[in-house]
């Protein structure tokens, strides 16, 4: 039978072995401090951010209904930004979302579009906008 230590070693040398795993497992070390306090400010500073691509389907109907309710949301289209697939990979850090279009209001994240809509849909975006 294997005991902890031996186990131990078998992980650690998976680890050396297999950057691909050590990448995967390893998130939190890829994003520069640099853009993660960027990204934090974006979503602090602003009532109402949203992480966008400005070729994306699910970000066009984000942009439509938050327009419809006058939210007035700063919107940064990350694949027109020189560091939006950093700034990406900062929110995947912060939020465990990877996908556009990524939405938070008054400083907490909502989520992607169905999240949105599902607020809308509740009766509940309205009155999140006006906290
Ligand atoms: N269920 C998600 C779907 C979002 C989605 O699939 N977005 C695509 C772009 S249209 C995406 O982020 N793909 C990965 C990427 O662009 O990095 C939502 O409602 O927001």
């Amino acid at each position: 039978m294997m005991t902890l230590l031996q186990l131990l070693v078998l992980v650690y040398i998976i680890y050396k072995v297999f950057p691909i795993l050590r990448r995967f497992f390893s998130t939190g070390t890829m994003v520069s401090e640099q853009v993660l306090s960027k990204t934090k400010a974006l979503i602090k500073d602003h009532k109402v951010f949203v992480a966008s691509k400005s070729y994306c389907p699910y970000c066009s109907q984000t942009k439509k209904l938050l327009e419809s309710l006058n939210a007035n949301a700063f919107v940064v289209e990350l694949d027109t930004e020189p560091d939006g697939s950093d700034i990406q990979a900062a929110l995947l850090e912060l939020t465990g979302q990877r996908t556009v279009p990524n939405v938070f209001i008054n400083g907490e994240h909502v989520g992607g579009n169905s999240d949105l809509q599902a607020l809308n849909s509740e009766g509940k975006l309205k009155t999140l906008l006006k906290n």
